[in-house]
Formats: structure tokens, sequence, C-alpha cells
């Protein structure tokens, strides 16, 4: 039998990337996702193997309908796959039944949106306890104001969201999305609403949280600074993966766009 520990998981082989140590929280092999049948049809994703390695940031870019959203929904268990094959923090994603990927989702994986997604009657704390209550977890004070703390923002726990400024509210989103801990932190366009301020505080408190902690990060973004402040970019065309940067500038990153976009 091979040693798993002196061997790498093989690309297309993926119930051998259990034994691989450690596990990338976000593995994808071969996937294809189409939408509709006949005329209708739509190829949105074609033969994507991406893994998204512990502790890493990457973004995804591409033109519009490249298959972005695609690729993190189904990343997130939150799409099934035509075919090929998802791991998420290490367990077969691909055929789960919708019970086994909500409970893997809410213990495993959190999600920061664009346009923030927090509830409005809530303050910020309660925001922030919501996933622990849906896990079933009775969520402590001090975890919840430790993330909020994390964030910069333990001064205003008691504050609503209309009480909040944009950048306040993401940060608050990131505090929520990350208060279970989870292995990987989706993030779909999370300074897209932003001022460019407040854009680089975000941008800089996701890379403080996969400096320091070791978070991984995928994150779909169509500005090429937000993605030059991640580890590697990923780029999509037409549903394929057409290039890859590692460590781009946002030059290098905006260039490589317009190409694509051409
Ligand atoms: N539920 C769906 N039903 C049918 N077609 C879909 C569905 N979701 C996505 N598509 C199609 O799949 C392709 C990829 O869409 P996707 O939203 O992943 O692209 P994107 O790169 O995220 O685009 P944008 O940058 O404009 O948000 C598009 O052609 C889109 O119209």
């Amino acid at each position: 039998m091979t040693n798993p520990t002196t061997t790498g998981p093989a690309l297309t082989d993926p119930a051998r990337a259990h034994a691989a140590v450690p596990v990338a929280p976000v593995q994808m092999y071969q996937v294809s996702r189409h939408y509709g049948t006949g005329e209708a049809r739509v190829q949105a994703l074609t033969d994507v193997s991406v893994t998204f390695p512990a502790g890493s940031w990457t973004a995804v870019m591409g033109p519009s309908g490249s298959g972005k959203s695609t690729l993190l929904h189904c990343a997130a268990g939150l799409d099934r796959v035509t075919s090929g094959h998802v791991l998420l923090a290490g367990q077969d994603v691909t055929h789960a039944t919708d019970a086994t990927l909500t409970a893997l989702r809410r213990r495993a994986v959190g999600f920061v949106f664009q346009n923030f997604n927090l509830i409005g009657s809530l303050t910020a704390e309660q925001n922030v306890a919501l996933p622990l209550k849906l896990a079933g977890a009775r969520p402590s004070r001090k975890d919840v104001r430790a993330a909020l703390a994390d964030v910069g923002l333990a001064d205003r726990a008691r504050h609503r969201p209309r009480e909040l400024s944009g950048g306040q509210q993401q940060r608050v989103a990131i505090a929520r999305a990350m208060v279970t801990r989870p292995s990987v932190l989706f993030a779909d366009e999370p300074t897209g609403a932003l001022d460019t301020g407040s854009a680089r505080t975000v941008l800089r408190l996701l890379r403080r949280m996969v400096d320091t902690a070791g978070q991984t990060v995928v994150m779909v973004t169509h500005d090429p600074v937000a993605a030059a402040s991640a580890d590697a970019v990923v780029f999509l065309s037409d549903g394929r993966v057409a290039d890859r940067l590692i460590r781009p500038s946002a030059a290098q990153v905006a260039e490589r766009l317009t190409r694509l976009e051409g």
C-alpha cells in the first residue's frame, strides 16, 4: 500500500485525497455544471479542477457569465455538480444528502456577501450569535464579543445595521461568518458595495485572518485591487479555468482580465 504521508492526492482520484495531510478545505475535481436541457442548456462550468489549500486566500475572477458564482456555489455545497467531485472540509459532498450538506455548511463554511445580509432588527452581537444558534449551540457572550473584537467592532455590539457604516456592516458580517470557526470562508464580492477606504479595511482584515489564523478564503471579485490582495487568482472564461496567477499585482490582474474580456 502506498504511504499516504509521502504521497499527495492524485488530482483525478478523490478517494485518495482523504489520505493526504493536510487536507485542503476545498477540492474540486473535473467539475462540470450545466443548467437546463435542449436549446435552453447552459454549460456554466466545464471540467474545472481547483484546490483551495488550507491557510490560503484565492480570488476567482472572470468576465460576466464565466461561471464564478456557479463555482462558488458548487464549492460551498450550495449547488450540485453535474459531474466531477467536490470535497469540502475533507468530506466528499458530491452525492451528500441535503441534510448532510446543511449540517456540514453550518459547521465548516462561512459566507460573506456583497450586501452584507445582516438582519436589520437584530443588533450586531445578535447577528453574530445567529450561526451558533442555528447550529444548535448556546452562544456565549464572550465568543460573540471576541468575534466582534477581532473585526475591530467591540464597541458596536449593541448597534443595529442601520446605525453602522457599510464597511462596519461588512465587518459584522465577517464576524458572523467566522464565529463558528469555519474551515473555509467564501466571500462573494465582499468589497463590491464599499468605498475605497472601507474596502481596504475589509481586505486588510481578510489578510490578517489568513496570515495569523491560517484561515482559508475563497473570494469572487470583479476588482483587480481586491484580487491582488489574495495569494492566488484563478481566472474563469466560458466556465473553464483560463489562467492562474500567484501573488499578482493589480495591474497584472487587470491586464489578464481585459484580455479574457476581449
Ligand atoms: N440557475 C441557473 N439556471 C440557468 N442558467 C444559469 C443558472 N445559474 C447560472 N446560469 C448561467 O450559467 C452561466 C454562469 O453564470 P454565473 O452566475 O456562474 O457567472 P458569473 O461569472 O458569476 O457572472 P457575473 O459576473 O455576471 O455574476 C451564465 O451563462 C448564467 O446565465
